[in-house]
């Protein structure tokens, strides 16, 4: 079986981070394996409070895993602070894995700092360049990039912009433009659209933790880039539409809809 890691902060609420990671690493065939950067006493409606877990144990994790066990691709999400940037950069420069895709996630939905902003030059300088797939929201996009994103030409310059930062491809996520939900890929040779159809909800809790992972999946698999993407963009947009009203807040998207619902369809 292939495999996946996600190093990621934990989410109590279950929907976003390590929590929503290895559901989408499951619910997509890999076997999933997580280091954990930070906990977070988090639900749908707000982050409580946040404690970064210590650098040597976030070492520690990292090496245990590597040292042991086929890592097939790797999915980065919250890193909290430039000192988890650092060792974490520092440990993947060590054990190089072929696939990384980098959620470079900031603020939670309900505007909470998932990253200090001191960590954000740390993120630029020692995480991108060595990311196979970077996937910024538009909030994400606009600090990383220093741009301000409105239409279609600013998601292409942008793209262009973070791509001169370092990483492989730049799969800029379009679900904060008003419109429908459209993605844009640049690989440094062409763009790709990766068109969606807007779900009228307020529960997308964890929907960027779930699209990278889903992408870190399929790339675990072998896929290729664009395949691995277009199969995780179908997976989100499904669980988008299934999403669970949990909660008071934004509620979870609905990471086992298609098992589920085989498993109903069977019964019958
Ligand atoms: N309401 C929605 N309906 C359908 N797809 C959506 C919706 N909101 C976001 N998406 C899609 O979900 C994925 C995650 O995007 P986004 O919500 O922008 O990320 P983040 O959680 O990092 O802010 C993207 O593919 C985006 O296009
Ligand atoms: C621990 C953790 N990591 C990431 C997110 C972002 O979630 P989203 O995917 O909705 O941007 C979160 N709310 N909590």
């Amino acid at each position: 079986m292939k495999t996946a890691l996600t190093i990621a902060g934990s989410d109590s609420g279950g929907g976003a981070g390590i929590q929503a990671d290895l559901k989408t690493f499951s619910a997509n065939g890999v076997f999933g394996m997580s280091v954990i950067t930070a906990i977070t006493a988090q639900n749908t409606v707000e982050v409580r409070s946040v404690q970064d877990i210590e650098i040597n144990i976030i070492k520690d994790q990292i090496e245990a895993v590597f040292d042991d066990i086929q890592v097939d691709a790797v999915k980065i999400g919250m890193l909290s602070s430039s000192e988890t940037v650092k060792i974490v950069a520092d440990r993947l420069n060590h054990y190089s894995p072929k696939v990384i895709v980098l959620d470079p996630v900031m603020v939670s939905k309900g505007g909470h700092h998932l990253l200090k902003e001191q960590a954000i030059e740390a993120l630029k300088a020692k995480m991108l360049p060595l990311a196979t797939v970077i996937t910024p929201n538009i909030p994400e996009a606009e600090v990383l990039s220093g741009m301000t994103i409105r239409t279609v030409e600013d998601m292409e310059q942008a793209c262009k912009k973070l791509y001169e930062l370092g990483p492989k491809a730049v799969l800029l996520k379009g679900g904060h433009l008003e419109g429908e939900p459209n993605d844009l890929l640049w690989d440094g040779q062409s763009f790709n659209w990766f068109n969606g159809r807007r779900v009228e909800t307020k529960n997308t809790h964890g929907t960027g933790c779930t699209l990278s992972s889903a992408i870190a999946a399929g790339l675990a698999k072998g896929e290729e880039l664009i395949e691995a993407i277009q199969s995780a963009k179908n997976y989100i947009s499904i669980a988008i539409e299934h999403s669970l009203a949990l909660g008071h807040g934004h509620g979870p998207t609905n990471h086992f809809y298609e098992l589920y619902n085989k498993a109903r369809m069977e019964e019958r």
